[in-house]
């Protein structure tokens, strides 16, 4: 079993019981109810997409974050384009309990940031006022990725599609996905190569929005990323271990952004 594989079994577990207290018809009318959409921009010149990420498989605990939601309001002021908040328990210590409390402190966009395996979740995102979701390729069939990115759009929400490799790169151009992120951590050992995202993001669809997943430490991995032609990075460890979080957002984005301007003016 993989990594991966073993993550979804656990998923799918602790799916089943909120299933069961709340169906999904019930789940569906929550999120009919919710508060609309926040769009996420995906015109800007640069964006951080910065992460309330508790621990990870690959690096154990990152920080205890007592109060998720004054860590998103530091990413809020430092001007993060959007928050990605892991909501799942087993192997992130993530919950949607703090994806509320995120929810409540800020207004800017909030990617959901779980394993999506099922309809169910895509609902249950809207309910909670998510305006993102991730559709990871490598855990999804073919008719799975079409479905819920329809359903995401359906929703309202804009689907983050996430590969790690050239044919997954397809498969995502294939769809028309607008917003792409290429994950630099190998999903097998789960190391961590940056060097992964320049030859990939070239092979990327013409048109779409680039994020480049994982990996930045410091403002050198933000500006190697930005020059090979990321739109965006997707940061974790990096901020919630940062004394200054919101400083840290800033200077990647004013970083991001000036290397792109000189891209393509
Ligand atoms: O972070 C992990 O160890 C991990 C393991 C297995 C699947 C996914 C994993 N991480 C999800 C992510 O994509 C990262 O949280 C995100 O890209 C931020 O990465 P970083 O800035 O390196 O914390």
């Amino acid at each position: 079993m993989t990594v991966l594989d073993d993550i979804v079994a656990g998923v799918r577990e602790d799916l089943e019981d909120r299933r069961r207290r709340v169906p999904l018809t019930e789940m569906v009318e929550r999120a009919q109810a919710a508060a609309p959409v926040r769009a996420f921009d995906l015109d800007a010149d640069f964006s951080v997409i910065a992460e309330v990420k508790r621990r990870s498989p690959s690096r154990g605990d990152l920080a205890p974050i007592s109060e998720p939601g004054r860590l998103a309001g530091l990413y809020a002021v430092g001007g993060a384009r959007a928050i990605s908040v892991l909501t799942e328990s087993r192997r992130f210590s993530g919950s949607l309990d703090d994806f509320d409390e995120v929810r409540a402190a800020v207004d800017v966009p909030l990617l959901r940031k779980d394993f999506m395996v099922d309809e169910y979740q895509f609902h249950e995102a809207r309910a909670h006022g998510a305006d993102l979701v991730l559709l990871i390729v490598a855990a999804l069939d073919p008719v799975q990725l079409r479905d819920y990115l329809a359903l995401s759009a359906e929703l309202g929400m804009t689907a983050l599609v996430e590969t790690h490799d050239a044919a997954e790169l397809e498969i995502a151009a294939d769809l028309d996905a607008r917003l792409i992120g290429i994950n630099t951590r190998n999903l097998k050992d789960l190391s961590v190569d940056t060097s992964r995202f320049a030859p990939l993001a070239e092979l990327a669809p013409p048109g779409c929005t680039l994020v480049a997943e994982s990996g930045v430490a410091g403002l050198a991995d933000v500006e190697s990323y930005a020059h090979a032609g990321a739109h965006a990075v997707l940061v974790g460890e990096a901020l919630v271990r940062d004394g200054d979080p919101q400083s840290a957002v800033a200077r990647f984005t004013s970083a991001g952004a000036d290397i792109r301007t000189r891209a393509t003016a």
